[in-house]
């Protein structure tokens, strides 16, 4: 029985297409009440982040030897620099009940699905190629040569949309973070629908 644990949601897709964005506007609202999980990353600080906030900032020794140590769920290396996602924060805050929330690319999630696969996989999807690149173009981060890279590598990552529990297109934040909160609902309420059926049936088994 896992009703009295946390739900694992997972929200990944492909770079640009505003996973940090949903993110961040999932966390401003104050009925949220999943726990963010804070990943930990060898990419360099940017400025107004802060360590144990945004991500922990790493050293490229000091992640190696967490990897050693099994302390990832699951970790990628992205442009040049290691992301993971913490496995106690993770396991101990599901024991207690909490929902928690993974914002992470699409390699991690392949990861999280062996390990975790009773998680909610939800793939934010860009509502056309030309938004993803006007997008990256927006965000002004990435030279056009990496943005067309990017955009080879969406393709490759778009097809990963078929294994994930639901696709949620982000044309509008607000609207797309009403349809996270909306699934984690239903989740909910079909994982309490199974278990309350399952329980009834087992008790008749043994009677
Ligand atoms: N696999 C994995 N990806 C992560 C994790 N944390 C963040 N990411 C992803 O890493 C990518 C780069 O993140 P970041 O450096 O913050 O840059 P930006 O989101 O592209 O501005 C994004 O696609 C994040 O979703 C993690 O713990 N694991
Ligand atoms: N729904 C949206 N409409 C318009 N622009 C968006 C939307 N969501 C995100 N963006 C913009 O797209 C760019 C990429 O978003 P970001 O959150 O960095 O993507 P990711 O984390 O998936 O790489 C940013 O400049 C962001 O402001």
């Amino acid at each position: 029985m896992t009703l009295d644990k946390g739900l694992l949601i997972v929200l990944s897709g492909p770079s640009g297409v505003g996973k940090g964005t949903v993110r961040k506007a999932v966390f401003d609202n104050p009925d949220t009440d999943f726990k963010y999980s804070i990943s930990m990353t060898t990419r360099k600080k940017r400025e107004g982040e802060v360590d144990g906030v945004d991500y922990f900032f790493k050293s490229h020794e000091e992640f190696e030897a967490l990897i050693e140590q099994d302390k990832f769920i699951e970790y990628a290396e992205y442009v040049g620099n290691y992301y993971g996602t913490p496995v106690d924060f993770v396991r101990e805050t599901l024991e207690k009940g909490h929902d928690v929330f993974l914002e992470i690319e699409v390699e991690g999630a392949k990861q999280v699905r062996d390990k975790f696969p009773e998680a909610l996989f939800i793939f934010l999807a860009p509502p056309s190629i030309a938004h993803l690149k006007d997008r990256l173009i927006g965000r002004g981060t990435d030279s056009q040569e990496v943005i067309n890279y990017r955009i080879q590598e969406a393709k490759r990552e778009l097809e990963l949309m078929n294994l994930y529990d639901y696709v949620v297109i982000n044309d509008s934040v607000d609207e797309a973070c009403r349809k996270i909160h909306s699934i984690v609902e239903a989740s909910h309420l079909r994982r309490s629908r199974v278990e309350r059926t399952l329980r009834k049936l087992l008790l008749e088994a043994d009677n």
